[in-house]
């Protein structure tokens, strides 16, 4: 039997939204207040949402336990506490939760226990923002 399960994984961390595909009059009309030079901070919180066979044996699809060793090692202690704008991932993309998103997304697809389905990252308490990975577009 198949089923889904889902983990929240909690961190702040500081970005800027700034492009370098634009001057600075451009940025300030496209980012507004968040394209401060200062900065500004969100408690975001990063859902994964995994599937695979639940184990007879265990009752589980994975383990909780390895799930949170793998979030530690490849998210948390990656992304807890810093300022996004400094991370190789966004040296050239605008640190957008769209962004982060995706890249939360390719850290979980390293995760081999269970199938990645999605991820969901909260930004604010009114911002939310969900990848899948790319669509097969056959289903379109
Ligand atoms: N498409 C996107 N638009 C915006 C993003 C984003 O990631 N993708 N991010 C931001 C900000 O980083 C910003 O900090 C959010 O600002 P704001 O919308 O003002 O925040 P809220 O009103 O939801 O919450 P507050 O707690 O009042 O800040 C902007 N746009
Ligand atoms: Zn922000």
């Amino acid at each position: 039997m198949k089923a889904h399960l889902s983990r929240r994984y909690h961190f702040p961390a500081s970005h800027r939204l700034h492009s370098d595909a634009f001057d600075a009059e451009r940025n300030r009309v496209v980012f507004g207040k968040c394209n401060n030079p200062h900065g500004h901070g969100h408690n975001y919180t990063v859902q994964v949402t995994v599937s695979g066979e639940v184990d007879p044996a265990t009752g589980m699809v994975c383990n909780l336990a390895d799930l949170d060793a793998f979030a530690q090692t490849n998210l948390l202690d990656r992304f807890d506490h810093v300022n996004l704008n400094t991370l190789e991932c966004f040296r050239e993309s605008v640190s957008t939760t769209e962004n982060l998103s995706i890249e939360v997304y390719r850290i979980f697809c390293g995760f081999t226990a269970a199938h990645l389905e999605r991820v969901h990252v909260e930004e604010t308490n009114n911002n939310s923002f969900d990848y899948a990975g790319n669509v097969d577009p056959g289903f379109i």
